[in-house]
C-alpha cells in the first residue's frame, strides 16, 4: 500500500532537496515542495525531484483574484502535480476558476486555518467565532466550490471528515509525541491524525533535521 506521508521539502538548495528526497523515497508516499523550493528552483526543481518517481505535492498556497490565480495554475499544468494548495480564504470565485485551471489529475485543496495559528492568532485577523467552526466552514465552501479537498490540522480533521466523507484531506502539523512543535500550534501526532480521518499526512522538521532522515520517516511509518 503506498504510504500517506509525504515529506516537506523545505530547503531553496536543489542538492539538499534530492540529496533528502533520496534517502527517504522508500519510506514516503510522496514529496511535498513549497515556496521556498519553488522560488528558488522553479520548474526545473520540481522536474529533477519527479525524476525520482513520487507524486509531487506543489505547495503554493496561491491566493489572489480568481484571474491571476487561474492563470497561475495554468502555467503549472505541465509539472502535473498530484496535489496543489490554494487559501480558501480567497473566496468561491477564485476557488471555482482555481480548479477548472488543473488539469483532471491534480487534486485542488484549500487550506483553511493554518496549523501555526490559534485562535488568538485567528481573532487578530478579525475572524470572530471559533477556529474550529472556521476550519468547518472553510471546508463547506472548499467542497461547494468543486476542490478535492482541504489542509486542516489534526484537531479538525474528524469534524471535517464527517462532514465530508469523500473529501481528500491533507493534515500537517503532525509531530511524534516526543517531537519539537516548533511554530506549530495546533499539533497532534501522525496516528491520531489518520485515525480522525487525514488522507496523507504531510511531515518536514521530524524527518528532514534528524540525524538519520531515512530512519526517522520509517519509525513514524511504523506508528500509522
Ligand atoms: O499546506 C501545507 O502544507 C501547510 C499548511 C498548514 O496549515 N501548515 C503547514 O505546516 N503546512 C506545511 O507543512 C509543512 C510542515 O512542516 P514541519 O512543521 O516541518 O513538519 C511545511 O512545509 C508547511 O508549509
Amino acid at each position: 500500500m503506498t504510504s500517506p506521508l509525504y515529506l516537506a521539502i523545505d530547503t531553496p538548495h536543489l542538492d539538499a532537496a534530492l540529496t533528502l528526497a533520496q534517502r527517504v523515497r522508500h519510506h514516503v508516499g510522496g514529496f511535498k515542495l513549497g515556496l521556498e523550493f519553488f522560488c528558488a528552483n522553479g520548474h526545473h526543481g520540481v522536474h529533477e525531484v519527479a525524476k525520482l518517481g513520487l507524486p509531487i505535492f506543489l505547495d503554493l498556497k496561491l491566493h489572489d483574484i480568481p484571474n491571476t490565480v487561474a492563470k497561475a495554475i495554468q502555467a503549472l499544468r505541465p509539472l502535473e502535480p498530484a496535489v496543489l494548495t490554494v487559501h480558501a480564504a480567497g473566496g468561491r470565485a477564485m476557488l471555482e476558476e482555481a480548479k477548472a485551471a488543473a488539469g483532471l489529475n491534480t487534486k485542488v485543496v484549500a487550506v483553511t486555518v493554518l496549523t501555526s495559528l490559534d485562535s488568538l492568532d485567528l481573532a487578530d485577523t478579525g475572524v470572530e467565532g471559533s477556529l474550529h467552526d472556521q476550519v468547518v466552514r472553510l471546508a463547506s465552501l472548499a467542497r461547494e466550490s468543486g476542490l478535492d479537498g482541504i489542509v486542516c490540522s489534526g484537531h479538525e480533521v474528524k469534524a471535517a471528515r464527517n462532514a465530508w466523507p469523500s473529501g481528500f484531506f491533507v493534515v500537517p502539523g503532525v509531530r511524534p509525541s516526543n517531537g519539537k512543535t516548533g511554530d506549530q500550534k495546533r499539533v497532534v501526532t501522525p496516528a491520531q491524525a489518520m485515525a480522525d480521518g487525514a488522507s496523507i499526512l504531510v511531515v518536514g522538521r521530524p524527518i528532514s533535521q534528524s540525524e538519520d532522515p531515512d530512519l526517522a520517516a520509517r519509525e513514524i511509518e511504523a506508528t500509522l
